[in-house]
């Protein structure tokens, strides 16, 4: 039996379920997800370049298994605001509480205070996560690869398809990144975080961007620290990139992803677009 950190959450993500199951019903939240009509494009938004050809899903977590507590009374509107004045093109929310002390309020109360797209970023094992994500408020899922068989990932997409999320779909491996094109996967997240031994390695989505074929959109996520990593990687094709950690702990995070984004802190874009 495996018993790495991915397979731990993974266990202890399907209890949650089967109790969340006991409060409300699948159903219930099944009518709510496909009854929205507030939906944001998300994978649109990706799909082309930014302005400065830079589009930033920048993340809210308040800790991770590798780092602990990031940002003390970290406030999920407030941090939206920032990074939405910032220049993100979209947000991530941690909804994970055992390991990450995220939750569905976190992206609800992040969502409610800007325009922008948001990723429910979980450990999904059942659809029933995926219409809760639908029912409260997110416009994007993500699906881990290594997590998953290929017959749940192929429900999932179709499930996503048909609920109008759309899926961000993670691998770190070649044979992962056959399987989410093989499943028909569209948005592809690189993470170049080993969830083994958590390191993280920017060669990893470098690597994986130049198997992509037309038509899958690679998003960078995992170690993004700088400016100069955005560039190595915009060098490699790849021009989405997910950013928690820098973000979460920058004494002034909508400085920092302008950073990120434009290659300088203040607030007035630069007039030519870097290259
Ligand atoms: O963040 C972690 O330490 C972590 C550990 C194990 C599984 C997942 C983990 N994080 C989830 C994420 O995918 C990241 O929050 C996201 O890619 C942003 O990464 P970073 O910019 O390095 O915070």
């Amino acid at each position: 039996m495996e018993t790495d950190f991915l397979s731990r959450i993974l266990r202890k993500k399907q209890e949650e379920v089967d109790a969340a199951r006991k409060r409300v019903p699948e159903a219930v939240l099944r009518e709510r997800a496909e009854g929205r009509k507030d939906r944001r494009p998300f994978l649109e938004r990706l799909a082309s370049p930014g302005p400065w050809g830079v589009n930033v899903i920048a993340e809210i977590k308040r800790a991770s298994p590798s780092k602990g507590p990031l940002r003390p009374n970290l406030d999920p509107a407030a941090l939206a605001r920032s990074y939405q004045r910032g220049g993100a093109a979209a947000l991530s929310v941690l909804t994970d509480g055992p390991h990450f002390r995220g939750s569905l309020d976190d992206l609800k109360a992040a969502r409610s205070a800007v325009g922008l797209p948001v990723l429910r970023k979980d450990f999904m094992v059942s659809t029933y996560q995926i219409y809760e994500a639908g029912a409260w408020g997110a416009d994007a899922v993500l699906l881990i690869v290594r997590a998953l068989d290929d017959g749940f990932l192929r429900d999932a997409l179709a499930l996503c398809r048909d609920t109008g999320l759309d899926a961000l779909v993670e691998v770190h491996a070649e044979d992962e990144l056959d399987r989410a094109v093989e499943a028909g996967a569209r948005l592809i997240g690189i993470n170049n975080r080993d969830l083994k031994t958590f390191e993280t390695n920017l060669e990893t989505s470098l690597r994986l961007a130049r198997r992509l074929g037309e038509g899958r959109i690679p998003v960078a996520e995992s170690g993004i620290r700088d400016r100069s990593d955005v560039e190595r990687l915009l060098k490699g094709g790849v021009r989405n990139f997910l950013v928690g950690e820098t973000l979460v702990r920058a004494s002034d995070p909508e400085a920092c992803l302008r950073a990120l984004v434009w290659g300088r802190r203040d607030d007035s874009a630069p007039s030519e677009p870097p290259r």
